[in-house]
């Protein structure tokens, strides 16, 4: 992504589903290439709605997405994906499962071997390799995932609250994880979650999006907390506290409209 200022650009995003529902409606905003932006919003707002336009799994109505500077049509190829529900091969081992994307990518064996294991070792599974997903911690199994989509060094990252279903204790030190893999990688991460905290935590900006339907683009919240951020120091700042409020200021009220 040499040279391009923004790696994802949504101009007069809309997307009305097959029974008519609009789900999110006239979504502008763009993501500088290198950074790491959020989105936030009260359930059922349409944040997967916007990622899925990006990961070109979801075509927008009216408007238009760009990529590099360029329009999307199909799938982004430039974009790796991580789910909440991660996606791992029950049949394979750890090993195996970090070198899918090489190998769908054609990539050889031994180079397949090198490099999974490389990675295995940067995600702290080194002594798992031969595990199979069933024999392993919700942690685990969250770090084998990252391995499988940073594997293949994709220029964007698209995580769909991807430690959502993962205890409070494991979710801090995936985050930990996650900044230290992203920090100098250059790769831009757009990150969907209903959690303000990791959000700000992890974050360049936040942007918060209205209840639906037609949901819209509420606010953008710059984060300028120093990096690199070790997670749980961040959440004690001063400055933590300011923005998390002035950011939920916004969303609270778009939360309990989102309930009612
Ligand atoms: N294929 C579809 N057809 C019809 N409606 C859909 C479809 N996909 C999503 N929706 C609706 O669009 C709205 C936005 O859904 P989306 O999953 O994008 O929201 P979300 O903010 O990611 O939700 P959550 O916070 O629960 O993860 C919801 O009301 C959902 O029911």
């Amino acid at each position: 992504m040499d040279g391009v200022r923004d790696a994802i650009a949504l101009e007069s995003v809309t997307v009305t589903f097959g029974g008519g529902y609009t789900a999110v409606a006239d979504i502008t905003f763009a993501v500088p290439a290198g950074s790491f932006v959020s989105v936030v919003g009260p359930t059922g707002c349409g944040k997967s709605t916007v990622l899925n336009c990006v990961a070109g799994l979801c075509a927008p109505t009216t408007g238009q997405v760009l990529v590099a500077d360029r329009p999307l049509r199909g799938l982004n190829r430039a974009a790796g994906y991580l789910f909440q529900q991660d996606t791992l091969l029950p049949w394979k081992s750890v090993q195996d499962n970090i070198a899918l994307g090489l190998q769908i990518n054609g990539v050889g064996q031994k180079e397949r071997a090198r490099l999974s294991t490389e990675w295995a070792a940067r995600v702290g599974l080194e002594g798992f390799t031969n595990s199979y997903p069933h024999e392993l911690s919700g942690g685990m199994r969250k770090r084998t995932a990252l391995a499988q989509v940073w594997i293949t060094e994709p220029d964007i990252l698209l995580m769909d609250e991807p430690f959502g279903a993962l205890d409070v204790q494991t979710r801090q030190i995936m985050h930990s994880e996650l900044l230290r893999l992203w920090t100098g990688s250059g790769k831009t991460v757009l990150f969907v979650t209903h959690d303000l905290d990791e959000a700000v935590t992890l974050s360049d900006e936040v942007i918060v999006l209205s209840a639906g339907p037609a949901s819209h683009v509420l606010g953008r919240y710059p984060v300028g907390l120093p990096r690199p951020r070790d997670p749980i120091d961040t959440r004690m700042s001063t400055e933590y506290g300011e923005i998390y409020q002035s950011i939920w200021s916004a969303l609270r009220a778009e939360v309990l409209r989102g309930y009612a």
